[in-house]
């Protein structure tokens, strides 16, 4: 089974060709690390695979009609301000959005939703502030839990535990990791090598707008692939406690 299926994918920006030869399946239960350095196309790949891009090839997200779209994907984009003085509890019951009709009232199952989502990112106690008061990382937890809320089969979120303290970006990715074990699928763009190889299935490495890698953390981020796209070394090992990986130095 296919939650995600993209081939032959390409992006022209500007007469610029910024993504090319792009193909890769995700299926329940994976959770999908989108790595590279900067400017090697991870937005750009994943706002056309949402369908908010001109694109050639397939995305099977970006077929589906738009009204279903919100039914099978959540988005948490990397522009993460809060523009409205709404409380916390109100962005995140906006995530229910796309299960209620017109005019249709928050059931018992939606308040559900939204009270998982607030307790899941350590909202609980905020709930009721005006996210716009929120500091940049607190609004970023907002805009994650309006994401849970929506309870969909697949989730993209770029960049998202980016602005995080070290305790909320483990806890997220360990969300993330415990969302994939209930067989939701996740895609999502992350900088943090450590925590991409601590609590990712699989990561897909892009570099210069095409796949580079795509395995297990373990494949992908080997001496020479650090060395030729991101110009690093690392020191990694298996522990008792998992694949602990940790950059070291620049490649000058
Ligand atoms: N609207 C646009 N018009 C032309 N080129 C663009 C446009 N948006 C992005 N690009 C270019 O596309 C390339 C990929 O950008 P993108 O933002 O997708 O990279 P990224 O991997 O997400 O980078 P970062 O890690 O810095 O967020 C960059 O070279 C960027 O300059």
């Amino acid at each position: 089974m296919t939650v995600l299926s993209v081939s032959d994918f390409s992006v022209t920006l500007q007469n610029r060709g910024v993504i090319h030869d792009v193909s890769f399946d995700i299926g329940p239960g994976e959770f999908v690390g989108l790595i590279g350095a900067n400017g090697a196309g991870k937005t750009t790949l994943m706002r056309a695979i949402l369908g908010l891009l001109p694109h050639g090839g397939l995305s099977s997200l970006a077929q589906l009609p738009q009204a279903a779209r919100a039914g099978h994907a959540a988005w948490m984009p990397q522009m993460r301000e809060i523009a409205w003085p709404i409380t916390v509890q109100s962005v995140v019951m906006l995530g229910r959005i796309p299960h209620l009709g017109t005019l249709q009232k928050p059931g018992a199952d939606d308040i559900r939703q939204i009270e998982a989502a607030l307790a899941r990112m350590d909202l609980t106690e905020m709930r009721h502030r005006p996210a716009t008061q929120l500091s940049g990382g607190e609004q970023a937890r907002v805009l994650i839990a309006r994401a849970l809320a929506q309870d969909t089969p697949l989730l993209l979120a770029d960049e998202p535990i980016a602005g995080l303290d070290p305790a909320h970006q483990i806890a997220t990715m360990q969300t993330f990791a415990a969302l994939a074990q209930q067989g939701k699928s996740l895609l999502v763009s992350l900088h943090d090598l450590g925590l991409a190889a601590r609590h990712c299935t699989r990561l897909i490495l892009l570099g210069n707008g095409t796949m580079v890698g795509d395995g297990t953390p373990e494949e992908v981020l080997s001496p020479e692939t650090l060395a030729q796209v991101f110009g690093i070394t690392a020191w990694c090992q298996h522990t008792d406690q998992g694949f602990v990986y940790q950059p070291l130095d620049v490649i000058r």
